[in-house]
């Protein structure tokens, strides 16, 4: 196993890219502490999304506990590592995941949806990777942080103005990170996934014609499914990755690639 008795922190993980990362820390043999935000609400009818994870997780044999708390609050990051050092006893892996896309025009996009999206986005990242690195540092044992972020990192999208460039900001943050933090055995990289069939995207992706376009223009032939992501996270996360620090990890099935 890639992450035996490893303890993993996934931020957003309750559901798509984040759920299939937790899951699989845990097929690999770690602990888990589920971050996410706002579906507490029954109404929303989200808590059963997060049972249905932990009950995931005990099944491949590994404990995991969730905790609700928004990652644009540098609290958060602290709350989730107190959690996780009084559960599980250490940290050893960051998934660095939650992220939003609100899609809007870029004209007329209201101030709060940029600063909703860089705060949840980018500071989170941010946040998160800086309460864990001290924790991991404290500890003396190094780790390992992946952070998702996006082939929007390296190419453009009309409606996502306010979102393209969080995502080159979490690999850039990830390569600085590299740096900072490699003195103390702390490796940290990025993937960037392409198009992924998640609740992130239902509602574009719902317009049958968006959808045939990008399956023709990925040269796999499919769009990717969040565990295509997640084994790649594991992989990064774990020692068969020991060299690899401040790199990135295009997960796209070959979209970035396929100009014409
Ligand atoms: N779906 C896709 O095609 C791609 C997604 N990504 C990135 O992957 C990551 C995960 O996206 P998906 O799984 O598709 O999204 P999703 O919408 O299925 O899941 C989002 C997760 O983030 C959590 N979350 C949202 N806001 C939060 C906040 N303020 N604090 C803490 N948790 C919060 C939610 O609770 C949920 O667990 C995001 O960072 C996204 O930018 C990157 C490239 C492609
Ligand atoms: C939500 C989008 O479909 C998705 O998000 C990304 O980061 C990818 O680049 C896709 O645009």
């Amino acid at each position: 196993m890639l992450l035996n008795d490893k303890v993993a922190i996934v931020t957003g993980g309750s559901r798509g890219i984040g759920r299939a990362i937790a899951v699989a820390c845990a097929r690999e043999g770690a602990d888990v502490v589920i971050n996410y935000w706002g579906e507490n609400d029954a109404s929303y009818g989200r808590r059963s999304a997060i049972d249905e994870v932990l009950a995931q997780i005990e099944w491949h044999g590994r404990r995991a506990i969730a905790v609700e708390g928004n990652v644009a609050l540098p609290q958060t990051g602290i709350d989730l590592v107190r959690h996780a050092v009084d559960a599980f006893g250490k940290v050893d892996v960051l998934a660095s995941n939650a992220g939003i896309c609100p899609f809007h025009a870029f004209l007329d996009m209201p101030p709060s949806v940029l600063e909703r999206t860089v705060g949840v986005n980018l500071n989170g990242a941010f946040y998160v990777t800086q309460a864990v690195a001290r924790q991991m540092k404290e500890q003396g044992t190094g780790g390992a942080i992946v952070a998702t972020s996006s082939i929007s990192a390296l190419v453009g999208g009309g409606m996502q103005t306010h979102y393209t460039p969080t995502k080159a900001g979490v690999h850039s943050l990830m390569q600085s990170c590299a740096i900072a933090l490699g003195p103390y055995g702390i490796r940290c990289n990025s993937v960037m996934p392409g198009t992924i069939a998640t609740d992130l995207n239902a509602q574009d992706l719902a317009d049958g014609e968006k959808r045939a376009y990008f399956e023709r223009r990925i040269p796999l032939g499919r769009l990717g499914a969040p565990e295509d992501v997640a084994d790649c996270v594991v992989f990064l996360a774990s020692d068969m990755a020991r060299y690899v620090t401040g790199a990135a990890l295009l997960v796209d099935g070959g979209l970035f690639v396929n100009l014409q």
